[in-house]
């Protein structure tokens, strides 16, 4: 996907991945296994995600997002003044424990993220169509080092009955995109609905899983 189908989406309004709520997987499967030593999280490809207010109840968020649009209305749709500064490459909105970074991910380097323990990827492995898949991976596979945890969820449906995004993401590709790590499948649920936040989709199955992925 170009920068400008994101913009695009951002500008149109046109945001159906983007859930009303906190993803019911954070308070029931990620909750328990936070510590007091968590002091940082990194959400790529964040959106204005609501989970990122979950992850600021215990410890600071570092978001990465190419929309102005996204970063603004994260604060604004819930009446929180922030500040902007320009920090070439990237527009630094933050507020508190939460700085967003507003451009491209793949320009985003270790050194301004900064010390962290969790990765959270919701509807970022599987926004990317396959090519960028592996280059996404590659950049994320560079950010797990000893003692940070990728929260993973990914979405399977036949890849046949949609085009993406989002594209599916199976318990195979998983396995041989993290191939070398601890891979752990900490949850599945079945979307009887077929509902994906804002979207219905006409697909025969729909499901979701949690992995938790390190060193
Ligand atoms: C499917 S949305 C998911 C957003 C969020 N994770 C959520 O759960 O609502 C994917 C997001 O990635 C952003 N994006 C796409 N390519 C990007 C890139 N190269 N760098 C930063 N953000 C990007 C898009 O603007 C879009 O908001």
């Amino acid at each position: 996907m170009e920068a400008s189908f994101w913009h695009n989406c951002w500008q149109k309004d046109s945001i159906g991945f983007h859930q009303d709520q906190v993803h019911p997987f954070l308070t029931q499967y990620i909750s328990p296994l936070l510590s007091s030593q968590d002091t940082k999280v990194f959400v790529p490809l964040c959106g204005k995600s609501l989970d990122m207010f979950f992850w600021a109840e215990h410890m600071k968020v570092v978001g990465c997002e190419l929309s102005e649009i996204a970063c603004r209305d994260f604060f604004q749709d819930h009446g929180i003044t922030y500040e902007q500064h320009d920090e070439t490459p990237f527009v630094r909105y933050s507020k508190d424990e939460v700085v967003l970074y507003q451009g491209d991910i793949f320009d985003l380097d270790k050194e301004t993220i900064g010390d962290f323990q969790w990765i959270y990827d919701r509807a970022a492995l599987i926004a990317l169509p396959q090519a960028l898949q592996a280059k996404y991976v590659s950049y994320i596979r560079g950010l797990i080092k000893d003692g940070v945890k990728l929260a993973l969820i990914s979405l399977e449906f036949p890849p046949e009955e949609l085009s993406g995004p989002p594209f599916p993401i199976f318990e195979q590709d998983i396995a041989e995109y993290f191939d070398g790590l601890s891979v752990e499948l900490i949850a599945s649920r079945d979307i009887e609905n077929k509902q994906f936040a804002r979207r219905v989709f006409d697909v025969s199955y729909l499901k979701e899983k949690l992995y938790i992925i390190s060193q």
